[in-house]
């Protein structure tokens, strides 16, 4: 059993907030993602439940026990970095069966233990290799059988798909995600790629400043962004964000106008995401503007449009062809439509 509970955990260095007030339960066998842009907190956070760093303020709980003064190897968590760490002079295997010499684990059991760990990630003919005979790709398996083999009750992540290029990200991606879903255990993981986070996570949690924005599974976030940064924040492309004003329930930007909307008179920020919105014939639709891109993505063709000083795209069939500087109309329909507060961002309504 291996909740961790972050009890109004703060970090500050002198008057320097790393993270504030974060205040979470996750659950046992969880997978959760902490997201957000660089210095955002995410890694001190994990860094602090791992012990690598203390604690200015709240409590950390590991299966119902306060850790805030146990060491780090004390904790039964498996870290995994951006960086593998490997040993230069170590096999695979010995790198692998490291963790259990170290740990005074019977011996009579590593070898069963190092295969199994390696055949999990797919290492098995290259137990002989030394670190420097390796791939990128191979490297960070290595780096995974070696937290895994100590069978700890959590496992803390840290971009460890970070250091590797785009097609083996995608393939390390899905190994990670078929061996949470084997080994089923707790798993802290930091990201900044939020389509590894969508595509990992049972809950994400979205950082800004070392404070938390929103929590929750992927598919929360996606659909309902609890402000603007979050909006901007998920998605391929992200969100489209338009500032603009309401007045009677009519939003108006530059080559904008939507009616029949719910909230105060005022300046607003309202988006949309490209894939909801269509091409609509001429002039019927919401926005009316110039083509200022066209982008062929294969599956879709990406058009982009000027409202003031924001791109706004829509996602037209692959087929669809234009040329730069000919007129579209978008149509952006009231129920695709998110509302957020022109001063703190955050979401209006539903
Ligand atoms: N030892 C330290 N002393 C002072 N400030 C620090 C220290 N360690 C981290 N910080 C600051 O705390 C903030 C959060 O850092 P953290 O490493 O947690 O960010 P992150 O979200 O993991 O970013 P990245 O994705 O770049 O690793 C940053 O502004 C960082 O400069």
């Amino acid at each position: 059993m291996a909740e961790i509970q972050l009890r109004n955990v703060g970090k500050r260095w002198g008057s320097f907030v790393g993270v504030d007030n974060f205040d979470l339960t996750i659950a046992d066998k969880e997978f959760l993602v902490l997201l957000g842009p660089s210095g955002c907190g995410k890694t001190t956070t994990m860094r602090m439940i791992a012990g690598l760093e203390d604690v200015t303020e709240g409590e950390i709980l590991i299966g119902g026990k306060v850790v805030n003064e146990l060491e780090p190897k004390d904790r039964d968590v498996s870290m995994v970095f951006q960086s593998y760490a490997l040993y230069p002079n170590m096999n695979v295997y010995e790198n692998i069966r490291f963790p259990l010499r170290v740990r005074g684990i019977d011996q009579s059991t590593h070898d069963e233990k190092v295969r199994r760990a390696s055949a999990m990630v797919e290492l098995d003919d290259f137990l002989h290799r030394k670190p420097a005979e390796l791939s990128g790709g191979q490297r960070q398996r290595v780096a995974l059988a070696r937290a895994i083999v100590r069978e700890p009750n959590v496992f803390l992540m840290d971009e460890p798909l970070s250091n590797l290029d785009a097609k083996l990200r995608v393939s390390t991606r899905a190994q990670i995600k078929n061996l949470s879903h084997e080994l089923a255990v707790t798993t802290i993981y930091v990201t900044h790629d939020q389509i590894e986070a969508m595509t990992l996570a049972d809950r994400v949690v979205v950082m800004k400043g070392g404070v938390v924005q929103q929590v929750g599974s992927p598919t929360d976030i996606y659909d309902k962004p609890a402000n603007a940064f979050v909006a901007s924040f998920i998605g391929s492309p992200a969100m489209n964000l338009m500032d603009g004003a309401m007045s009677g329930g009519t939003f108006t930007a530059p080559n904008v106008k939507i009616t029949g909307l719910n909230a105060p008179d005022g300046p607003l920020t309202l988006g949309y995401r490209a894939e909801d919105a269509s091409l609509a014939s001429d002039g019927n639709g919401q926005i009316n503007a110039p083509i200022y891109t066209l982008e062929l993505l294969g599956d879709a063709t990406m058009i982009s449009v000027r409202v003031g000083d924001a791109l706004v795209s829509v996602k037209a069939d692959k087929t669809y062809r234009a040329e730069i500087g000919d007129m579209v109309s978008i149509s952006v329909p009231n129920e695709i439509c998110h509302l957020f507060n022109a001063n703190d961002g955050a979401r209006i309504g539903e």
